[in-house]
């Protein structure tokens, strides 16, 4: 696991557009090096205004979309279509306007999906999906990018404080209860997170400066601070406008 460096921008709109700059470089680059790249999006607001700046980017035809894989790190459990979705939220930003090609965009499963309303099912099936597309006997791709949003409570993905996913070694489970609504939810686990070479935190606004510095601060428990568990492979950054860096010492 690599320790983050963090960035830290203006506001949200400099932190979005530079990441999505970002974006652009280490798709680009994944794909010179490999032919294809696979990111992992989030939902919420930075999340959501990375992948509008992206679209608003005119270095964003440097990424071919065509050869580009597209995941979630988690899923409200909402029919297919509704706004409280992550997946419709990234499509109205982003995935409507470039060319990716549908069969490589895996959205998780809706609760009115092949599986119905039923959360574990569909937590399986996506699991199937990366294990499909991992390398041979592994669970889940090496994604090139996985970005992360976090709550005021230093959740990521829908891995909250005290819930049993935090403890689920299956790469995706689904989550009952979530303290932020909607309850129902399909995750990722920290084993999946941290297959990611780069794990990107996403974090803008006054509310979130004490789960940036749980996350970052050494000896944060993960069960309390799940943020403090999001680490990747090669590189973790925290992107992070002034307000959300101020609580980290100067
Ligand atoms: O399903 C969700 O609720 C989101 O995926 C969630 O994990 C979000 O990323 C963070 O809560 C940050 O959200 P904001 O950027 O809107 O504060």
């Amino acid at each position: 696991m690599s320790a983050p460096a963090v960035l830290v921008h203006r506001d949200q709109d400099l932190l979005a557009e530079a990441a999505a700059a970002r974006l652009v470089t280490r798709v680009a680059d994944a794909q010179a090096a490999r032919g294809t790249a696979s990111v992992v999006l989030t939902g919420g607001g930075v999340g959501t205004a990375v992948l509008a700046a992206l679209a608003a980017a005119g270095a964003r035809d440097a990424v071919d979309w065509s050869r580009l894989d597209v995941w979630w790190g988690d899923e409200r459990f909402r029919p297919s279509g509704d706004p409280e979705r992550n997946e419709t939220g990234a499509r109205a930003a982003l995935l409507d306007h470039v060319p990716v090609d549908p069969a490589r965009v895996h959205a998780m499963p809706s609760s009115d999906g092949p599986d119905g309303d039923d959360p574990e099912a569909a937590a399986e099936r996506y699991a199937a999906a990366l294990r499909a597309a991992a390398a041979p006997g592994g669970p889940v791709p090496a994604f090139d990018v996985l970005m992360l949003g976090v709550g005021p409570d230093a959740h990521v993905a829908s891995l909250f404080p005290g819930l049993p996913a935090l403890r689920d070694e299956r790469p995706v489970v689904a989550v009952h209860d979530s303290p932020k609504p909607p309850p129902t939810r399909i995750s990722l686990t920290f084993p999946s997170l941290r297959a990611a070479r780069e794990v990107w935190v996403l974090a803008a606004g006054g509310s979130k400066a004490d789960a940036v510095r749980l996350g970052l601060a050494a000896g944060t428990d993960v069960a309390e601070a799940p943020v403090a568990g999001a680490r990747g492979r090669e590189r973790t950054l925290f992107l992070l406008d002034r307000a959300a860096a101020s609580g980290l010492p100067a």
